[in-house]
């Protein structure tokens, strides 16, 4: 799928594929320089992270371990409910691991805040975050974030794992929807 099958309902977008690339492998170079002769497990936050998490792990020299966590609090519509709930827990037993947690964006921080209490009563050796996005004017909680993409505006944003009503997750650049789609003018 491409900003041209996506017709009317793309808006603009925001930021490119090849942007997204090159700072996910900056990204990578940095937790390469932290996590140098640690034992690291990366933890994707299903579904949003899907892309960055299979992108990040592919630029990553240092060797990890994979596992996924599933939690919701968007439903169908753009703005967070404030009840994050976990839809499948990890795999992994965390205590005394070095984990990073990789996610699509923060946006009010309501998942992150509520995911990094629940990580971090496991006892893990350490526990740092990895998102692709950030939106600073709609945090509503302050996160204590070590890797972040993109600082973005307050706008819903769709595509590269992130979805409105479970679509657009494939789009491989992050743009914004026209109004229309999402009941605006
Ligand atoms: O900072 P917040 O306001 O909490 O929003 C961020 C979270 O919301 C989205 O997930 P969502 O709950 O929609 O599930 P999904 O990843 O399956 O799309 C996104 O992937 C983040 O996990
Ligand atoms: O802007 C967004 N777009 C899609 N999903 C989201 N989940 C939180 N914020 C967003
Ligand atoms: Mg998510």
């Amino acid at each position: 799928m491409d900003a041209a099958d996506m017709g009317q309902d793309l808006s603009s977008v925001l930021i490119p594929e090849e942007d997204l690339q090159t700072k996910i492998k900056e990204l990578a170079g940095k937790i390469d320089a932290d996590y140098a002769g640690k034992d690291l497990l990366i933890v994707g936050v299903l579904k949003g992270a899907v892309m960055v998490m299979a992108d990040l792990a592919r630029a990553l020299h240092v060797p990890v371990h994979m596992d996924w966590m599933a939690v919701s609090s968007y439903g169908a519509g753009t703005k967070s409910s404030g009840v994050v709930r976990v839809l499948k827990d990890l795999d992994t037993d965390i205590a005394g691991r070095h984990v990073l947690v990789v996610e699509d964006i923060i946006d009010s921080g309501l998942t992150l805040s509520w995911l990094m209490n629940n990580l971090k009563s496991r006892n893990p050796a350490s526990v740092e975050i990895c998102t692709l996005l950030r939106k600073p004017d709609a945090v509503k909680v302050p996160i204590d974030v070590r890797y972040v993409g993109f600082d973005i505006p307050n706008e819903f944003v769709i595509g590269f794992g992130l979805d409105y009503d479970e679509r657009y997750r494939n789009l491989p650049f992050i743009g914004t929807l026209a109004p229309h789609v999402y009941g605006g003018e």
